[in-house]
């Protein structure tokens, strides 16, 4: 890296102030030069791009032009978000968006991420190294402002199982083991390693705490582009100064230099420092971009100088806030709003040989091949699926409301079943009794399999966030979730199974017992399954128990036991509903299990002393006798690797179509309503807001 223009870290806050405004009209030589673009300006010593930034084969050159997002607000039309932004990030360099709250850096980050909301449309070109590739998906990491982490876990356990996960089975275990460690101390984790992160419920980490792990999380590979949204949120001024330095050095260091583009509120005048370019924005528009070490020039140039003993970047977010009316450094007589401030710096800016630059060194760069970006490498199919295993394994054991609470309710309703239907014994009123209770535990006992869809759905943001970074595949979460859940759901089978079975008297006989047990096995992994399909679909907890709970009630009264098989109305309740409900073959499978081989004494006149249990089944339960108990069982397995299937096929196909669905559905934002307010200005040549 070049020498900086900046003072050492040692320096005072005064120092730092002289030389914000001592910076000087050049732009970033270096770069230029390596690109053979010829510079404007006098080179400066800025520290942006270094030699070999343009050389650098192995480092991502993110180039955008023109680059509009609007989001559709129903009938009103739509409202623009990004307004024709033109930008480059390029290796070894931190560039960081800047605005008042609402101006659109987040949607910035995301939409050069590839990770815009499916209610959003956007246009103009994204390039990296030059070409259009996909972001999402293990080419660049992202740290996101909301914590999506495993709260059970400690800090050490998080990042070293995410170590296991993303760096390559070249490396052994204990070389992952240290890059864990090393991270977490780069981090200033070192006396939080054993703390449990924590979530609602139990106190864990502080919030600043939670955003340092997820950003080791992501640093971890060293990934070549680094997206962070807000690294800084909720950490103390020294803390997001060594956060940010250590972010910086280790991009710096590492050989392969990164490009990190991070949103950012309020950095102190020593993070400001850290920013080699500035993107401000204003209400989706570019104030300033180019060298943070000039953004003050342009500010005292265009009439907003920074006043005496002020944050640069403060002076810069007061100015263009337009939330708050006036600009606070102008008296009340003469106060300018910011709405007016904001017209004139964008105006300036578009005006400013800053601009021009930015577009012709967007050009040079795109022109540039610089090759495609690869995925990083990561551990095998297999090392995934164990870990994963094992991760979710610990976190289920640890998360109380995941099963042990599930335990405990289904212990307790097996006891009252049991009170209830204690010692049926074996004349004719048991045969009803015996048919209520196994309707009951294949229905009502499963259905209440629901009530971990809230930790489920936990998972599933954990398992969305390391996905679209590319951690593993989702055939690996798949693969984890289901062998992980395996003893927990054995266990709430065989204890509370137990119980219903022996205290009211069922079929005697352990083979009877054992198949009794897999069915109720069975339909529990079977409405953990289909949970997880509707948690693919819907955006959300609530939705997804109510929708799940729907799905369930309609699978219930079509199972062929509220009204029989031959009673249930022909075009939905029998064909298809009869057909795809799992409480069908868990109930005929029940039935016969415990009918086939007993008998019971009629209680009609006319009829045999005895009624053998095939005839009960055949003629009171209307079950199909030509197929044998063993098939429904092989029948609701099947059920169980569909709906898993079923639901990677969603998460695969949304991967895939949605890219393709946003393509579609992008218009021009000029063509369409847009929702904005009327600049107190005319717009210069060039502006493209559109009233
Ligand atoms: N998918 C969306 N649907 C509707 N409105 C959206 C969507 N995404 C962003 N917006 C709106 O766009 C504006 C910019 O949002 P964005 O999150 O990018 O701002 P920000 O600068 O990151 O804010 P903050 O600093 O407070 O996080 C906001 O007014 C937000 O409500």
């Amino acid at each position: 890296m070049s020498s900086l223009p900046y003072p050492s870290k040692q320096s005072s806050a005064s120092d730092h102030r002289l030389n914000y405004q001592s910076t000087s009209l050049s732009y970033n030589h270096e770069i230029q030069a390596t690109l053979g673009v010829k510079t404007v300006a006098p080179p400066s010593s800025s520290r942006g791009g270094g030699e070999g930034a343009a050389t650098d084969h192995n480092g991502v050159f993110l180039t955008w032009e023109d680059l509009w997002v609007t989001v559709s607000i129903g009938k009103k039309g739509s409202k623009s978000i990004l307004q024709g932004l033109t930008g480059y990030a390029q290796p070894g360099e931190l560039l960081a968006i800047m605005g008042p709250s609402g101006c659109g850096k987040s949607t910035l980050l995301d939409t050069l991420a590839g990770r815009l909301g499916s209610n959003t449309r956007q246009t103009g070109d994204i390039l990296i190294n030059g070409h259009k590739q996909r972001l999402a998906y293990g080419t660049s990491a992202y740290v996101t402002q909301d914590e999506t982490l495993i709260t059970t876990l400690t800090v050490k356990e998080a990042v070293y199982y995410s170590a296991q996960l993303q760096l390559p089975d070249s490396m052994s275990r204990a070389e992952k083991k240290e890059r864990a460690e090393v991270t977490i101390r780069e981090m200033g984790l070192q006396d939080a390693m054993n703390t449990r992160i924590g979530g609602w419920g139990s106190k864990g980490l502080s919030g600043g705490q939670k955003r340092r792990v997820s950003i080791c999380i992501e640093i971890l590979t060293h990934p070549k582009l680094l997206f962070l949204d807000e690294p800084t949120s909720g950490l103390d001024s020294a803390a997001s100064y060594h956060v940010m330095s250590r972010i910086v050095r280790f991009d710096r260091k590492d050989e392969n230099r990164r490009t990190v583009i991070a949103s950012i509120h309020q950095p102190s005048g020593e993070v400001f420092q850290l920013f080699d370019s500035l993107c401000l924005l204003s209400a989706g528009k570019v104030v300033y971009f180019g060298p943070a070490s000039q953004a003050n020039e342009f500010f005292a140039l265009n009439g907003f100088p920074c006043p005496t003993l002020q944050n640069p970047s403060d002076h810069f977010l007061k100015t263009i806030n337009k939330d708050f009316e006036t600009v606070p450094e102008q008296g009340l007589e003469d106060a300018i709003t910011a709405e007016v401030a904001i017209n004139t710096l964008t105006k300036a800016y578009k005006s400013s040989d800053h601009y021009q630059q930015v577009k012709r060194l967007v050009t040079e760069i795109c022109e540039k091949d610089c090759g495609t970006l690869e995925e990083r490498s990561h551990s095998n199919f297999l090392t995934q699926c164990l870990v994963l295993t094992r991760r979710s394994f610990v976190n289920m054991y640890r998360d109380l409301g995941y099963y042990w609470l599930r335990v405990a309710i289904y212990v307790s309703l097996a006891l009252g079943l049991a009170t209830l239907f204690y010692n049926l014994g074996s004349d004719n009123d048991s045969i009803q009794d015996r048919g209520s209770l196994l309707m009951f535990i294949a229905s009502f006992l499963t259905f209440m399999t629901i009530g971990g869809f809230p930790s489920f759905v936990e998972d599933m943001k954990v398992f969305e966030r390391e996905r679209l970074n590319g951690h593993y595949g989702a055939t690996a979460f798949v693969f984890g979730n289901t062998f992980s859940a395996f003893p927990y759901l054995l266990l709430i089978s065989v204890i509370p199974g137990a119980i219903t079975y022996y205290l009211p008297g069922l079929h005697k006989g352990y083979e009877h017992f054992i198949y009794f047990i897999l069915v109720l096995f069975a339909c529990m992994m079977l409405v953990e399954s289909l949970m997880m399909t509707v948690a693919s679909m819907v955006p959300n907890f609530l939705m997804g128990i109510i929708t799940g709970a729907g799905i369930q009630a309609f699978m219930v009264l079509g199972g062929g036991f509220f009204r029989l098989p031959n009673d249930l109305p022909q075009p939905f309740w029998k064909y298809p509903m009869y057909y795809i409900a799992f409480h069908k073959y868990a109930y005929q499978g029940l039935f016969k299990n415990e009918f086939e081989g007993l008998t019971f004494p009629s209680n009609q006149a006319g009829e045999p002393r005895t009624i053998p249990g095939e005839q009960i089944l055949r003629d009171r339960w209307q079950v199909e006798m030509g197929v044998s108990k063993w098939v429904d069982l092989a029948i609701l397995l099947g059920m169980v690797v569909l709906y898993r299937i079923l639901f990677l096929v969603i998460i695969k196909t949304t991967e895939k179509i949605k890219p393709i669905i946003t393509a579609i559905v992008s218009v021009p934002p000029k063509q369409t309503t847009q929702i904005m307010e009327i600049p107190l200005t005319t717009p210069s040549h060039g502006d493209q807001s559109v009233v």
